[in-house]
């Protein structure tokens, strides 16, 4: 700690002070003498809460495992558990009917509903993409996924398959016809797309087969541009853009009658910039080069520059896209996503900066002064002048009401206007999904959005209900009741909150990248149940998503629910335990392995080279999304099964040796890996046991405390040996 600089009181690590006075602070109007002493009365002023909040969530939990140990399952007594939960301060009263106050958010957030992607700020090469994935080509996300089947003469093969290109010709040809009918006749036999100006006035004229059309709704044509032999014909259906891109001179263009070379669709709407469980940050240079790409983010100078398909690349943030509207006025469209940042949660500290006592500072506070300074820096981002802040594992409505004193301290420090913080509260935790007319009521003037992460939710769930017997195999919890219960309140708290039209109600995560076609089978759901926007992994994901909302009205649907009755708290506390001998052990042990196996190929990584989000094989060798909301599950339901004694410690260790020689396998081709089957007393190894056989003791299941100190212990080794 010897070279950490004393600021306003704190001791600072001098890689992140040199961040803070020598980029993010430039250009903003604050004085480094404004931004630490304004820091240090951040720490002074919430830490206590924060330690006091943290308290209570163990106290709460003691006290529910205490019930839990006398009553056993919660289907033993559902009346005397919610009362037990009030009488604790688990249940809190809930509010008067109130609408939620929050203004000057940005159209992306409270009227146009789209896809919001997800990606690890920490890496610049997927960030700058995930800011640009605006905009994908439905031919691309067609031809390179499963959403048209590989199978016989489409499968793709080494070289551009010619019956593969015509089914995404058809297929997106039937996407236009849906979101922009012609009045007579289908795309799939137009002839030639045209603009035509007459009289100062452009018109979209279409040639089919069968003789001349138009649009079924002339309105939809919404602007146009050329360049070249490039000719760009821009559509609006339900806010959301879809772009006919005409070129005769284009491989794909060249073969059609219209000259149509592609369908670029308006993908990601929004998208958040992780600081969270996608990453692995642990400590002050990681926190900093975090810091760093949200900077490049919001003033807009991020560059990466890596080697893709023998090419040298360098990827920076897309322009805007300039068009010319039917009456010949100019039309700007945004050539990025709006970008939204999450912060960490509550639970961890950080020493990269330290107290006055020396002690390391909570990581929200810190991630909560530095991405709102960044964002000060904002050329590109909000129209509005409003920062996003994702806000996740939260405990309650008085979490939510701490998070939101923490930003208003942020706003005086930083002299930005009250309110000027937007939160997205993420309903991940079961106290704020139990309570979340309350919660939502504690933020209502900043709130932008509510969200179902079921990931977190199910982890939750699993830790706090730990005593109260065996836990279900994973895909078995997520067709329970309960789960249903809370995405549908969500969506009717929201609604009669008055969500709609002013703020987003977004539904989770899709954590199968590479199955394309499922998705699209599963996330119409989604817009459906009246979520504006949903999670997806990858730009590719977005773009399919977002055919979703142009199948469904969302606010449409969101009318349909107004008056839908409230599922009972009963349903939402409705999760089963095991019956005794419900499964056979072979199911256990596959279970278990499977578990081992996401454990072991996720945390690997993270605790090896850093990385935060990996795509990792199940047992079935379907590539899933781990991070560590998934790692958080999986290691909640080994600990548990371990604790009610459908296995055993030794059978635990046993079957995480066995797996980790086929994540050693998985991972031979990388290079930076270091195989765990040769020594299992690796770190990488032990943290991942850990996570299991201590599961039961980690605050709310939660896998960062292990993961975090294996982590330091690598890089500590590394730094070691230079
Ligand atoms: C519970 C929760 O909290 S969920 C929220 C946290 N989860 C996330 O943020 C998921 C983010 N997604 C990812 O990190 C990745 O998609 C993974 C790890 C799941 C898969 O990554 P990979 O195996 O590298 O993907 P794959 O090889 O199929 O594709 C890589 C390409 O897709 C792009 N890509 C993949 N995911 C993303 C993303 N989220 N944003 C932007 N680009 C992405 C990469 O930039 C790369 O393209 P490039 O070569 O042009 O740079
Ligand atoms: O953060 C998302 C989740 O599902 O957890
Ligand atoms: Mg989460």
């Amino acid at each position: 700690m010897s070279d950490y600089q004393d600021k306003s009181g704190l001791k600072v690590h001098p890689l992140l002070v040199d961040f803070i006075e020598t980029e993010a602070l430039p250009g903003t109007g604050v004085s480094a003498e404004q931004f630490w002493s304004g820091f240090a009365g951040l720490v002074a002023e919430h830490s206590v809460t924060n330690v006091r909040l943290l308290a209570k969530r163990d106290e709460l939990q003691g006290r529910i495992d205490a019930w839990h140990r006398e009553h056993g399952a919660i289907a033993n007594d559902p009346a005397g558990y919610e009362r037990f939960l009030r009488d604790i301060g688990y249940l809190v009263d809930e509010p008067a009917d109130f609408t939620i106050e929050t203004d000057g958010l940005d159209p992306e957030i409270s009227s146009i509903c789209g896809p919001q992607l997800v990606v690890p700020v920490s890496n610049a090469r997927y960030a700058l993409n995930a800011a640009n994935a605006r905009w994908g080509s439905l031919y691309d996300a067609l031809y390179g996924t499963d959403a048209i089947s590989r199978e016989g003469d489409l499968a793709p093969g080494a070289t551009y398959n010619a019956a593969r290109g015509q089914a995404v010709i058809d297929r997106a040809a039937g996407f236009l016809d849906l979101a922009f009918p012609l009045a007579k006749g289908s795309h799939r036999d137009v002839t030639s797309y045209v603009v035509a100006e007459q009289a100062g006035i452009a018109n979209f004229v279409i040639d089919t087969k069968a003789g001349p059309t138009t649009l079924k709704d002339a309105a939809a044509f919404a602007a146009y541009g050329q360049k070249g032999e490039r000719a760009e014909i821009v559509l609006r259906h339900n806010g959301l853009h879809a772009i006919l891109v005409v070129d005769k001179t284009h491989p794909i263009g060249i073969n059609q009658p219209s000259g149509l070379a592609d369908v670029v669709v308006e993908s990601a709407l929004t998208t958040i910039q992780d600081c969270e469980d996608s990453v692995a940050a642990v400590d002050a240079a990681d926190k900093v080069g975090v810091y760093r790409n949200w900077l490049g983010l919001m003033n807009g100078t991020l560059e990466e520059t890596f080697e893709k398909g023998g090419r040298t690349v360098t990827r920076k943030l897309r322009a805007d896209k300039a068009y010319t509207d039917p009456n010949g006025k100019p039309l700007t469209l945004k050539g990025r996503a709006l970008l939204l940042v999450r912060n960490v949660g509550h639970l961890m500290t950080t020493d990269a900066v330290r107290d006055a006592a020396g002690k390391p500072i909570g990581e929200g506070l810190m991630d909560a002064a530095v991405t709102a300074l960044c964002a000060m820096s904002d050329k590109v981002n909000s129209r509005t002048g409003a920062i996003y802040v994702v806000k996740p594992k939260m405990h309650g409505p008085e979490e939510v009401a701490f998070a939101c004193a923490i930003f208003a301290s942020v706003e005086k420090m930083l002299g930005l206007k009250p309110n000027a913080i937007k939160i997205g509260i993420m309903d991940e935790e079961r106290r704020t999904s139990a309570n979340l007319k309350a919660a939502i009521y504690e933020a209502r003037q900043r709130v932008f959005f509510i969200n179902t992460g079921f990931l977190d939710r199910t982890g939750d769930e699993i830790h706090t209900s730990m005593e109260a017997g065996a836990v279900l195999r994973k895909d078995d919890i997520k067709a329970e009741r309960w789960i249903g219960a809370y995405e549908d309140r969500n969506v009717l708290i929201g609604l009669a909150a008055g969500f709609s039209g002013r703020a987003q109600i977004g539904k989770g995560m899709w954590a199968r990248p590479d199955d394309m076609a499922a998705m699209l089978e599963a996330k119409i759901g989604h817009p459906k149940s009246g979520a504006n926007t949903a999670w997806v992994p990858s730009p590719t994901a977005a773009t399919l998503h977002a055919l979703h909302y142009h199948m469904v009205d969302v606010f449409e649907a969101q009318k349909a629910r107004h008056n839908q009755p409230l599922p009972p708290l009963a349903d939402l506390f409705s999760m089963p335990v095991l019956k005794p001998f419900e499964l056979s052990r072979e199911e256990i042990v596959r279970e278990l392995e499977n578990s081992a196996q996401g454990i072991l190929g996720y945390v690997v990584r993270w605790v090896q080279q850093g990385v935060g989000c990996s795509k990792v094989p199940d047992i079935n060798n379907v590539g899933l999304m781990e991070d560590r909301a998934t790692c958080r599950i999986s290691s909640q339901a080994v600990a548990n099964w371990l604790r009610h004694g459908l296995v055993s410690k030794d059978e635990v260790t046993s079957v995480f040796e066995r797996m980790a020689s086929v994540v050693d396998a998985q991972n031979a081709g990388d290079p930076l890996y270091r195989p765990m089957s040769e020594n299992f007393q690796s770190v990488a190894f032990q943290a991942a046991l850990d996570l299991a056989l201590h599961g039961v003791d980690q605050p709310s299941g939660y896998t960062e405390p292990i993961l975090h100190a294996r982590r330091l212990q690598v890089k500590a080794r590394e730094a070691k040996q230079g």
